[in-house]
């Protein structure tokens, strides 16, 4: 595979945007096109669940010229052949010679995929059918804790990829919570984190669910037994244990132990991704919270954007499309960030959790033949609910220096209708209001006729104009359901697919986040050693404030 920019296309795009796209101004290709919104939309609907997705691209610096070479650059780069590639089960993370086959776990309609020539689903249907168990013993009451009362807490422990997506998600689905169960997610090392979450539940009532991927992270062991030590001391007994500690990893070896019966435990496999991991049975928490019917939906909404992935052409493929606009303003406007702004206070962890989806996945300079790319790889991805972020950030969006394409979700129906829908439409009328206004700006002309007189005020015109011209994605989803959820992080996850494609580059594994974890093992004894003679193993730096903090923590 050649870079990126050796490719025909992207040669295109460069001689495009150099002698015309960089000074399309949208406002007057809006005038040009009255059918432009029709052009540049298209409609999800998903065929098992009621998941809908309207995708507004319109609002973007594009022409139809700059989209069909986007397009053309998508297949130049073979995303349709990795998406295949991805489907059947071939080791595209080939850094960790592994298959990236987490659309096996949403695979409602039992299709057999395989890895090294066996078919995965009858697994992934036993750990299915294992979740679907506890789920339904916790939610019915007869799995009961060691004095023989029902679980009412659920407290996740697990971090990264086995934390946030959990959260994210029993956050976004709070309008399905079963009535009797509380879910609580620790995850910091800090230790606040797991004492703050401890003083809110019962030993007696509360299922510990111990999340890791590779079961060594050391924040989820740390806080793991330290959860245990604390049952212990109101159980006594390590047999109780067993009915209040389950495990979710690929390591049995580590969950035995720790001292969990490994029927306890619910297996995931190498080809799961840890921020892909929330289809696993790292989901069970949301399973539990939700109820498995639920559950069930949120996967076959992702199912269903997946067919959609493999299925549709390329033009008509919100992943894809969404993939090709980050890329034009990533590599040829320069745009360093892309914001998602969820208009939905249910979704508040969206931003955050594909924080992880997208920047462990494309945050990366090397291709995948191993040269370092000579263009730039992922964006940076951030944002906050609106109408939060509107008194925040969003003057920067307006204003700034910077351009930041972004994504503006919103679902049509509110689960909380409250004030008779009034909230539900100022909230929507900022919606719609923040892209046009992001769009149009506002003319020198337009704030003089707005000032009237302006003889003295001129000074202040230009602190009055907004340039406008700055891309926005609306994404309105009919309501905000396990189905159309399910379906909105699938399209994430492609878009973040489509984009690692292109690049050349390997989005499956992270081998970034490895020196960190490696150099605080070597400091931990360091700070553990009471000796006052001052450390000399690092920089400078390290040693000064090594030093600096041994000094002063008596
Ligand atoms: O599930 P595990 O193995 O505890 O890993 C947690 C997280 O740590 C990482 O490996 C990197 O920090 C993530 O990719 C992963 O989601």
């Amino acid at each position: 595979m050649v870079l990126a920019n050796e490719l025909a296309a992207w040669h295109t795009l460069q001689r495009h945007y150099d002698s015309e796209a960089k000074q399309y101004i949208m406002r007057e290709l809006f005038i040009k096109d009255p059918t432009r919104f029709e052009t540049f939309s298209r409609q999800f609907k998903g065929s098992l669940t009621d998941a809908e997705i309207l995708l507004d691209f319109s609002k973007n610096v594009i022409t139809q010229d700059t989209f069909a070479t986007l397009i053309q650059l998508a297949k130049e780069a073979d995303v349709e052949g990795f998406r295949d590639k991805m489907f059947s089960g071939e080791h595209i993370n080939f850094t960790e010679d592994r298959a990236v086959l987490h659309v096996a776990l949403r695979n409602v309609s039992n299709t057999p995929i395989y890895d090294n020539g066996k078919d995965v689903m009858p697994e992934v249907n036993e750990v299915l059918d294992q979740i679907k168990n506890t789920a339904n013993a916790i939610g019915d009451g007869s799995w009961t804790g060691y004095t023989g009362k029902p679980i009412t807490d659920i407290v996740n422990i697990g971090i990264g990829g086995s934390d946030l997506g959990p959260v994210m998600v029993t956050e976004a689905l709070k309008p399905y919570a079963k009535p009797n169960i509380k879910t609580h997610f620790v995850s910091n090392i800090d230790g606040t984190h797991l004492a703050e979450t401890l003083k809110k539940v019962n030993p007696e009532t509360t299922l510990f669910i111990i999340a890791s991927k590779t079961f060594t992270t050391q924040e989820t062991i740390t806080n793991a037994t330290s959860a245990k030590a604390w049952f212990l001391e109101t159980a006594k007994n390590e047999s109780h244990v067993a009915k209040h500690f389950v495990a979710i990893s690929t390591n049995s070896d580590a969950v035995t132990k720790f001292g969990i019966d490994p029927a306890n435990m619910f297996r995931f496999w190498d080809w799961v991704g840890g921020r892909y991991s929330l289809w696993s049975a790292i989901g069970l928490s949301i399973a539990i919270y939700i109820g498995f019917d639920n559950y069930h939906q949120l996967l076959s909404g992702a199912h269903d954007m997946d067919n959609h992935f493999r299925n549709a052409p390329l033009e008509q493929n919100l992943p894809v499309i969404l993939g090709v606009l980050g890329v034009w303003y990533n590599n040829f406007f320069g745009a360093q960030t892309h914001a998602i702004l969820p208009y939905d206070q249910y979704l508040h962890r969206f931003p955050a959790y594909f924080q992880q989806g997208d920047m462990e996945s494309n945050g990366k300079y090397v291709t995948r033949e191993g040269t370092t790319v000579t263009y730039q790889t992922g964006p940076i991805i951030w944002g906050e609910p609106g109408t939060n972020g509107q008194h925040a950030f969003y003057q920067l969006l307006h204003q700034g220096t910077k351009i930041v394409p972004a994504d503006f979700i919103a679902p049509i129906q509110t689960h909380n209708s409250i004030g008779n829908g009034k909230h539900h439409e100022i909230l929507l009328s900022n919606f719609f209001a923040q892209t046009e206004a992001l769009m149009l700006g506002k003319s020198k002309e337009e704030v003089i006729s707005e000032l009237g007189d302006i003889s003295d005020k001129e000074h202040i015109v230009p602190h009055k104009i907004f340039l406008g011209n700055r891309p926005t994605n609306s994404i309105l989803v009919q309501k905000i359901t396990p189905g159309t959820l399910g379906a909105l992080i699938a399209m994430y996850e492609h878009k973040i697919f489509v984009q690692g494609i292109i690049w050349n580059i390997n989005s499956f594994d992270q081998w970034g986040v490895e020196l960190g974890k490696v150099l605080a093992k070597k400091i931990l004894p360091e700070l553990q050693n009471q000796d006052v003679t001052p450390v000399s193993s690092h920089d400078a730096s390290t040693n000064g404030l090594v030093n600096y903090y041994k000094a002063k923590r008596n």
